[in-house]
């Protein structure tokens, strides 16, 4: 309970993470607007260079020419007039390839590794799967609060495909020829969060991997385990794959947590469950993982399980919850 108390605390203490996500996306386009400006204060630089050398040469050339004419009369100075739409021509012609490599970079895709990058504001979009088709509930709660556990039991009982963002991470990491294998790794075993890019395309293609080898017609029920931990991650996800229909919340002290991974390292095999580990992904967990809690109790989207107690008693109560919301037959 006093664990809760101090994630409570903790949480409100913590800064609005929308606001820091707001403030990263307003750092992003002002970065991608100086970006911009310099591209084109260059574009300018190098065109009005280029076209002043070339007028230079142009006078140049036509002084020579004139000097040539024999006779050595001067040449009447209204030649120049001439001489001056060609360069027009070709100032219009660069802004015009200018504004065309602008459009252009706007259609790449962002560099996953990059911070500003993973928070640079995505066009707006439809998300890939329907809400009316595809219901997605997310498990959250700390580490070694029991939400495998948990979906294990409904998957068994109700029949939802599970995902486990990180069991998709460690697949991924394991993957021979993956460029995120290192980077995935480091993030782990120091309890961060990996690039929401990542994560959110790994958990896509599960979810559109399941959907195309059901026969449900392309309907679906998701049980999202650990994910989204981070502010960005959940608005990345409801904005390009799905949105929500619940959270569900295992509320466990930070005792019980610690004493279940210690207990769980012993043969679980993952680099993360160690004393140093376990202290800093609850610290991540804390900081980072609670505000995306508040911010879908606000919504009025989570149902919280006390999951102190044993597995029995925690599925219990899961599906005392999950009958309350989705009725009897869910
Ligand atoms: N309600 C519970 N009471 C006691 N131990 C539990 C409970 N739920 C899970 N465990 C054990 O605690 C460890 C962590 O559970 P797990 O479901 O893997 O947590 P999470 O997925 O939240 O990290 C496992 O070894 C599991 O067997
Ligand atoms: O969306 C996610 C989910 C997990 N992780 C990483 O994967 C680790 C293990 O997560 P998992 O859910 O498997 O374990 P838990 O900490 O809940 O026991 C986390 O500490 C993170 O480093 C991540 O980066 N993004």
């Amino acid at each position: 309970m006093a664990s809760r108390q101090a994630f409570r605390s903790l949480a409100a203490s913590t800064p609005s993470s929308y606001t820091t996500t707001s403030t990263t996306l307003r750092a992003a386009s002002a970065a991608s607007r100086r970006c911009a400006s310099t591209l084109q204060n260059t574009t300018t630089r190098r065109s009005t260079q280029w076209t002043s050398s070339t007028f230079q040469q142009g006078q140049g050339r036509s002084n020579k020419r004139s000097y040539s004419t024999p006779g050595g009369s001067p040449p009447p100075r209204d030649t120049n007039k001439i001489s001056f739409w060609p360069f027009v021509a070709l100032i219009a012609l660069t802004s015009g390839g200018y504004m065309l490599l602008v459009n252009r970079r706007k259609d790449m895709p962002p560099n996953p590794t990059s911070s500003s990058a993973a928070a640079a504001p995505a066009p707006s979009t439809t998300p890939a799967f329907s809400p009316s088709d595809v219901t997605v509930i997310f498990v959250l709660g700390g580490p070694g609060a029991g939400k495998g556990t948990q979906c294990a039991r409904l998957v068994r009982d109700y029949g939802f495909t599970h995902l486990s963002a990180g069991d998709l991470l460690r697949a991924e990491q394991d993957r021979p020829g993956s460029q995120y294998g290192q980077l995935i790794r480091d993030c782990i075993k120091n309890g961060a969060i990996v690039p929401m890019e990542v994560t959110v395309a790994l958990l896509e293609n599960a979810m559109r991997d399941t959907l195309s080898s059901s026969k449900t017609g392309g309907k679906g029920r998701f049980l999202i385990d650990g994910f989204p931990r981070k502010m960005d991650q959940a608005v990345k996800f409801e904005e390009v794959v799905c949105p929500a229909k619940m959270v569900l919340f295992y509320d466990c002290p930070e005792q019980e947590m610690e004493k279940r991974l210690l207990e769980r390292g012993k043969t679980s095999g993952r680099e993360d469950d160690n004393a140093e580990s376990i202290r800093k992904r609850f610290r991540t967990f804390v900081e980072t993982s609670m505000p995306v809690v508040d911010h879908y109790e606000r919504e009025g989207k989570v149902v919280k399980v006390d999951s102190t107690p044993g597995p029995d008693k925690v599925y219990e109560e899961t599906r005392k919850q999950l009958r309350r919301v989705f009725g009897d037959k869910f």
